[in-house]
């Protein structure tokens, strides 16, 4: 059993991250194929660029960190109507302007969609190159609705659904929310290697 540290400060993201590779086995454990998920409590330097670039350079740098196998994860939140922005900048954007904030800002656009991006930085060890796998729920920015605990989850709505991310319970988000989907690539690189 090979055991891999997922590096994340946020711990709403690493609740959702076991319940996802937990589910079917059994409970609070995160074991796929021949690894075992477990979980360092860091919050990595993000430099700027694309999500791409921001992830790989997580994963670099949780690797030489911790000097062992480490996954990490990067989520973006993109608007059409500006171009995707502020997509790996969404971090910064809600924590100064908050909810209202974000809906203020597509005010004057027609177009309210927006898409989440996750993508999981996976590498083996310090010297090799991280492994990307990416996930992405389409949705449209809304006024604010349900429980305000995990991020920009009350204000979006994903596609096909008349409630908000924060609106649904856990269950039903983590069958198809971003992470979920980038999740299930890479638990299908795990079970191959
Ligand atoms: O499913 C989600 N639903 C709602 N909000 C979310 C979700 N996932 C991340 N978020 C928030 C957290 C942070 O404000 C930003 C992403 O920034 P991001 O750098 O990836 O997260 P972070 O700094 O909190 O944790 P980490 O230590 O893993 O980098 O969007
Ligand atoms: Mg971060």
């Amino acid at each position: 059993m090979t055991k891999i540290t997922f590096v994340t400060g946020n711990k709403n993201k690493l609740k959702e991250v076991v319940a996802i590779l937990s589910q079917g086995g059994p409970s609070e454990e995160s074991k796929v194929g021949n690894f075992e998920i477990v979980s360092e409590s860091i919050d990595l330097d993000e430099v700027q660029g694309t999500i791409e670039e921001v992830t790989l350079h997580k994963a670099k740098s949780a690797a030489k960190l911790l000097n062992r196998a480490v996954l990490v994860e990067d989520t973006a939140l993109g608007f059409r109507a500006m171009n995707n922005l502020p997509g790996p900048y969404i971090k910064w954007f809600l924590k100064s302007l908050g909810l209202d904030g974000l809906n203020k800002m597509l005010y004057k656009f027609d177009d309210k969609t927006a898409y989440a991006t996750c993508t999981f930085g996976l590498c083996l060890s310090p010297d090799s190159e991280p492994i990307l796998f990416q996930g992405i729920t389409e949705g449209e920015i809304v006024s604010a609705r349900g429980p305000t605990n995990f991020g920009w989850d009350p204000i979006f709505q994903p596609k096909g659904f008349d409630t908000t991310y924060a609106e649904m319970d856990g269950k039903t988000k983590n069958t198809i929310s971003h992470r979920y989907k980038a999740l299930e690539k890479l638990r299908e690189y795990l079970l191959q290697n």
